[in-house]
């Protein structure tokens, strides 16, 4: 049995277990769903809040079928339906499942981890898909949540290195990534592919080895996710006959490292480090383009923290793109205690040491036809150095336009917004 009453300032409503939620009169007033008040289609607030009286109170409350009925000073009336409520308390709060706020469940790995369960889907898989709720695109979407990361065969490709058997695998691979979110364009073009040519003035657009960082240090917002297709690594057509050694020799494997779990190390091993990692903004540049440098509004941290539940929600590490630091002043916070030089380098020693352990470092040698798409905010990727003619295609995709695709695919549209 629901029982509701209210007083001047409340309304409050004892649900069947007893608990009691209450809810101020101007939060419901301003949360009315009615279509006067809440755009039906755009799910754009159109009442103005600064109208509401900051005293308004209730004329009259009743329940009846599940819905809550408030008639307001000016008879306005604001229906609200008991699950609403349920899923709304916030004094308390209750045990709601709330799709749109949660960040759900997440396996941290290491080597042998990720290799006993490695995240799989099939490009055909994926194609096929309506992208409506429970398709493959919520299972491939939940694979990259859940791993940070997720390989994807069968993708298309050309069988030479030549710019039409290029735009075979090229174009499928575009398909594949619209599949999940638009492209974000960038200084390196939207789709992009790239091989050892210096094209846009970039250590990746080289044969040189890349530590494992993740992409985009330099922006106040990195990509959330990155795809990689390998299109062709072969000899190339200047290798003479002595040289031409297995493809294994080629080189250019890629390193996948969890940095969420590689934080979690560091937090354990040396919670000195792990504080100085998350307190020291680092500034970072890309400014290899002529028309180009860019910097983030400010320096960012190596660990981002949610700011009020304290989760770790983002990494950042480029060691290569980042900038000179001459203003420790102005890059941390002091309140919390000053960072020496030393103690900064120290603390960025001991990160390095774990990322490049055996056992945290995922090494792995792409193939054309099978692609490998991460979650840039979580997991940091590398290559070793390489030789021979090799071509690599991908693209970058916002981390919100990727939430937004994993949660109503996972969860419907009606719970996610429901949740809003
Ligand atoms: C992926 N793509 C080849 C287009 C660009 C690579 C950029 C790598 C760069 N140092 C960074 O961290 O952003
Ligand atoms: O060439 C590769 O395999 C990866 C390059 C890379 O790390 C990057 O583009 O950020």
């Amino acid at each position: 049995m629901i029982q509701t009453r209210f007083d001047k300032n409340k309304v409050y409503i004892t649900w069947p277990d007893g608990v009691t939620s209450a809810y101020d009169n101007i939060w419901l007033r301003d949360t009315c769903q009615c279509p006067e008040d809440y755009h039906p289609l755009t799910k754009q607030r159109l009442l103005n809040t600064f109208a509401i009286p900051r005293d308004i109170q209730a004329k009259n409350v009743t329940f009846n079928d599940q819905s809550v009925l408030i008639v307001w000073p000016d008879d306005h009336e604001s229906q609200f339906t008991v699950s609403w409520l349920r899923q709304h308390s916030y004094a308390p709060q209750l045990d709601q499942v709330k799709p749109a706020k949660t960040v759900g469940v997440q396996m941290h790995w290491d080597v042998a981890k990720l290799k006993s369960n490695l995240p799989e889907i099939t490009f055909d898989e994926i194609m096929t898909a309506d992208g409506s709720v429970g398709s493959s695109v919520a299972s491939w979407t939940r694979l990259i949540h859940q791993y940070g990361c997720c390989f994807i065969d069968g993708v298309p490709f050309g069988s030479t290195d030549s710019p039409e058997d290029n735009a075979v695998g090229e174009s499928a691979t575009q398909a594949l990534v619209e599949r999940l979110a638009y492209i974000r364009p960038t200084h390196y073009g939207g789709f992009w592919a790239f091989t050892a040519d210096l094209a846009k003035n970039d250590t990746a657009y080289t044969n040189l080895d890349l530590g494992s960082h993740t992409d985009g240090t330099y922006w106040s917002d990195p990509p959330g996710l990155q795809l990689f297709h390998l299109l062709h690594h072969s000899h190339g057509k200047n290798a003479s006959s002595e040289n031409i050694n297995a493809q294994s020799e080629l080189g250019g494997e890629t390193r996948l490292v969890d940095g969420f779990y590689a934080a979690g190390l560091l937090r354990q091993e040396s919670p000195q480090a792990y504080n100085v990692l998350s307190r020291v903004g680092i500034p970072a540049h890309s400014a290899g383009e002529d028309g180009v440098c860019i910097v983030p509004s400010y320096p960012r941290p190596v660990f981002e923290h949610h700011p009020v539940s304290g989760e770790l929600v983002q990494v950042r590490w480029n060691n290569d793109d980042r900038s000179v630091m001459d203003n420790w002043g102005q890059i941390t916070d002091a309140n919390k205690g000053e960072v020496g030089v030393v103690e900064f380098y120290d603390a960025i020693r001991a990160w390095y040491e774990i990322l490049t352990r055996p056992e945290v470092e995922y090494i792995v040698k792409l193939v054309p036809g099978r692609a490998l798409i991460f979650d840039n905010w979580r997991v940091l990727h590398g290559r070793k150095a390489f030789t021979g003619s090799r071509r690599m295609c991908g693209a970058y995709i916002n981390r919100d336009d990727y939430f937004s695709r994993y949660r109503l695919t996972n969860f419907g549209r009606d719970a996610v917004l429901n949740d809003l």
